[in-house]
């Protein structure tokens, strides 16, 4: 039996094994790394099936991940109280609904001058230094980062050590010693942060759910810290490897480019298309559960394929092309149900400005190293690549 396949020939297409599967049928056996036995969807409706059924859990206690994690941590993971991406109703829906009642229009629009702000500020930085530039690291890893410091309200003075510790403890690729100190520091930042908001209460969406009275600080300390984990690599994954996939097909840049109307089918289209969550979401079944005429039986985890849901040429025509002129809406990439992502309105808006603005800013922009020196995050939860180099 098969791992999920990591490996890719291509950088914006899904891994060729993954392809394969999903040739063959909706739903495949797969092996985990902790020696558990499960399933992968690589179907559409199949995913959404599973993804909008209740007999299919996230929580944290029943998970085996499909990949090898960098901390070495057992799982399944003890779970977290305010941790409610991996919990079902009715806790889930206690914690939803108290952050759906902060993530408001008005709060997200408030926040879009603020995302250009900090977008030029970043662009204005990198044309000072000078050409090339690393993509990854002078663009599409701050902006989500202090947008999310903005969202939370992160005073002015802490936001250089919220950048180094989050950029840390986010690297996979690091030493697990440095990776544990680092998350440690996180996680005292958030204990600070909490304190510091309800000494001296703001705008913010912490503040916020401080007033509403019904959350411990261990509480708040997680949802301050899931927000950033969902939130940062993320987005910043999808501003560097978007910028990449726009230079790779200069047809639709240069449509994008006539009509800067069209950036919002653009987004779509590129989160469809990139699928960055490339490990999926995954459920554990907590009954037996017939899926497509397969038996999926209970206590085993079901993978749903992103990336493979998202090429599906039954729901979209010729999947494996990037086309801004199609209908990409009901792609998979922020999921579906009950745990569609939480932040994917504000995901959108930062996508918009920063890619709008990159390209207007620097009309020469191109690669500054051939494409096969780019380093690819195969290895990581969330796909993109670790470096950009860029010249203009
Ligand atoms: C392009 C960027 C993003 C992508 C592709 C993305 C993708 C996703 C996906 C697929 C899920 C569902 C996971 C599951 O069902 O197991 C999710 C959940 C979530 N996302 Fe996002 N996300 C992005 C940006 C953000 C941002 C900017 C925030 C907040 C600032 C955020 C906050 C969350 C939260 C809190 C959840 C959990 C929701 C719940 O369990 O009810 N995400 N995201």
């Amino acid at each position: 039996m098969e791992l999920l396949p990591v490996a890719r020939k291509h950088p914006f297409d899904p891994p060729a094994a993954l392809r394969q599967m999903a040739a063959d049928g909706p739903l495949h056996p797969l092996a985990f790394p902790d020696g558990h036995v499960g399933w992968v969807v690589t179907r559409m409706s199949t995913a959404r099936a599973v993804l909008s059924d209740a007999r299919f859990s996230a929580r944290q206690e029943l998970r085996h991940m499909p990949y090898p994690h960098p901390l070495g941590q057992e799982s399944p993971a003890p779970a977290i109280p305010g941790w409610f991406l991996r919990m079902d109703p009715p806790l889930h829906t206690h914690y939803r609904r108290l952050l759906t009642g902060q993530f408001t229009v008005r709060r997200i629009n408030r926040l879009i001058p603020r995302v250009e702000q900090i977008t030029g500020d970043h662009l204005d930085a990198m044309e000072r230094a000078g050409s090339p530039a690393d993509l990854v690291q002078d663009f599409a890893l701050p902006i989500p980062s202090l947008v999310i410091c903005e969202l939370l309200g992160v005073p002015y003075r802490e936001r250089e050590e919220f950048q180094h510790t989050t950029s840390m403890a986010l690297r996979l690729d690091a030493d697990k010693q440095d990776v544990i100190a680092a998350l440690t520091d996180l996680h005292d930042f958030f204990v600070r942060l909490v304190a510091t908001k309800r000494d001296e209460p703001g705008d913010d969406l912490l503040s916020g759910l401080i007033a509403g009275g019904e959350l411990t600080d261990e509480e708040l300390q997680a949802i301050g810290m899931l927000l950033l984990m969902a939130g940062h690599e993320t987005t910043a994954n999808m501003l560097a490897l978007g910028s990449w996939t726009l230079l790779r097909h200069p047809e639709q840049l240069a449509a994008l480019r006539a009509d800067p109307g069209l950036i919002d089918d653009a987004v779509e289209e590129l989160l469809r298309y990139l699928s960055i969550i490339q490990f999926g979401a995954q459920r554990a079944a907590l009954e037996d559960v017939w899926l497509d005429g397969t038996l999926i039986q209970a206590g085993q985890t079901v993978v749903i394929s992103i990336p493979a849901a998202n090429r599906d040429g039954t729901k979209f025509t010729d999947p494996d092309t990037l086309d801004f002129a199609r209908d990409a809406a009901g792609h998979l990439a922020f999921g579906h149900g009950v745990h569609q992502c939480l932040g994917q309105q504000l995901a959108r808006i930062e996508m918009r400005v920063a890619y709008s603005a990159l390209f207007r800013r620097f009309p020469g922009l191109r690669l500054a190293v051939p494409d096969e020196e780019i380093p690819l995050r195969t290895d990581m939860a969330i796909y993109g690549v670790h470096r950009l180099p860029v010249a203009f």
